[in-house]
């Protein structure tokens, strides 16, 4: 478990004002979730990183994991707690003149492991991996994913109880990209492990986090389980997390408008037929659309054009079952 309380960081700079980084963050991440943390460039989602790691010590507030307090434990104690986080790098970040077996074993020989435990673990890394017969690659060797399928198994050998992943995915195409989201979430049910995941790619979110934070300036501008943070259909965030569909307007036919139609519903709720067959008596048509599956939930957005004249009628329509829908200015 992972719990920031009033984390603040401040960078003094000289001659200038000094950088608020993060700003009374208080969290708090459950043991086997898989948290997503999002913002801008500038955010603070580096900083919150080299804080959770320790490599930083916060300005102010306390940082628990597994109820260790990283923030006041003094260096002596820091080696030990580290070894309770795993870190994933974006492109994996091994070490060049070490094949795969050897980065796996890496951090085992630093925390001083034996031999016949170190040899055991990266068999069973390599197989948790998928990457049993490729041992002896060295990392030039392997593909993208390849290498960061070695940097998860290196990051478990030690068998923490925190992955923190930073930008795991950025540069890898969306295949493997699915694969290793999908080899994250295995290790997550395998070993029940934490995971932290910082990234700008909001599929990260979609596919794999049951909760989501948005850092904007530093601070938590939302945060919760992403099915509840979509319920809010027209929040930022949950619009960031899927945005509405894009289409040329240009298309639209003459003296028709667009509504923009969001929706969410459960298994076996019949919002999306109920929405369907609304469009249909009122004359409209689908320009565009977005269905995801997240968790339990169904996300849809779609761009509905219709004749201009009937769009009230179908707006009081829709608002009568519920459903979030507006004219797009065009
Ligand atoms: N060592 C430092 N000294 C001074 N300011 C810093 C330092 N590290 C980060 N900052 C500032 O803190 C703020 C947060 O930076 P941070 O790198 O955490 O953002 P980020 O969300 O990770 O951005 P990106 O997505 O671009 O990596 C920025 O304004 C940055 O300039």
């Amino acid at each position: 478990m992972i719990e920031l309380q009033d984390v603040s960081k401040i960078y003094p700079r000289r001659g200038e004002d000094p950088v608020v980084a993060l700003e009374n963050i208080s969290l708090s991440i459950e043991s086997g979730e898989i948290h997503g943390i999002v913002g801008e460039s500038g955010a603070g989602k580096s900083t919150l990183i080299r804080c959770l790691t320790a490599l930083e010590r916060p300005t102010s507030g306390s940082i628990l994991v597994d109820g260790k307090d990283l923030s006041t434990l003094p260096s002596s104690q820091l080696r030990d707690a580290r070894r309770t986080i795993g870190m994933v790098f974006q492109g994996g970040n091994l070490l060049d003149q070490r094949t795969a077996a050897g980065n796996i074993a890496y951090p085992l020989r630093i925390a001083g492991q034996g031999k016949a435990l170190t040899r055991t673990r990266v068999t069973e890394m390599l197989d948790l991996v998928g990457l049993g017969d490729r041992a002896r690659a060295f990392p030039s060797e392997l593909s993208g994913g390849q290498r960061q399928r070695v940097g998860i198994a290196r990051a478990m050998a030690d068998r923490p109880s925190v992955l923190l992943c930073d930008e795991p995915t950025s540069a890898l195409d969306t295949e493997t990209t699915d694969q290793i989201l999908g080899l994250l979430k295995d290790v997550r049910d395998t070993y029940g492990v934490t995971v932290l995941i910082i990234t700008h790619e909001m599929e990260v979110v979609r596919k794999i986090c049951s909760e989501v934070t948005l850092l904007d300036h530093g601070r938590v501008s939302a945060t919760g389980k992403v099915s509840d943070i979509m319920e809010t259909i027209d929040s930022p965030l949950a619009r960031r997390i899927v945005p509405e569909p894009e289409f040329d307007p240009a298309l639209t036919p003459a003296d028709s408008v667009v509504l923009d139609v969001s929706f969410t519903a459960r298994q076996g709720e019949p919002t999306g037929s109920r929405v369907l067959a609304l469009a249909s008596q009122y004359g409209a048509d689908i320009s565009a659309g977005t269905f995801e599956t997240m968790g339990d939930i169904q996300v849809a957005r779609l761009a509905l054009s219709i004749p201009t004249e009937d769009r009230h009628d179908l707006l009081s329509a829709l608002e009568k079952v519920g459903v979030s829908a507006k004219e797009r200015a065009l």
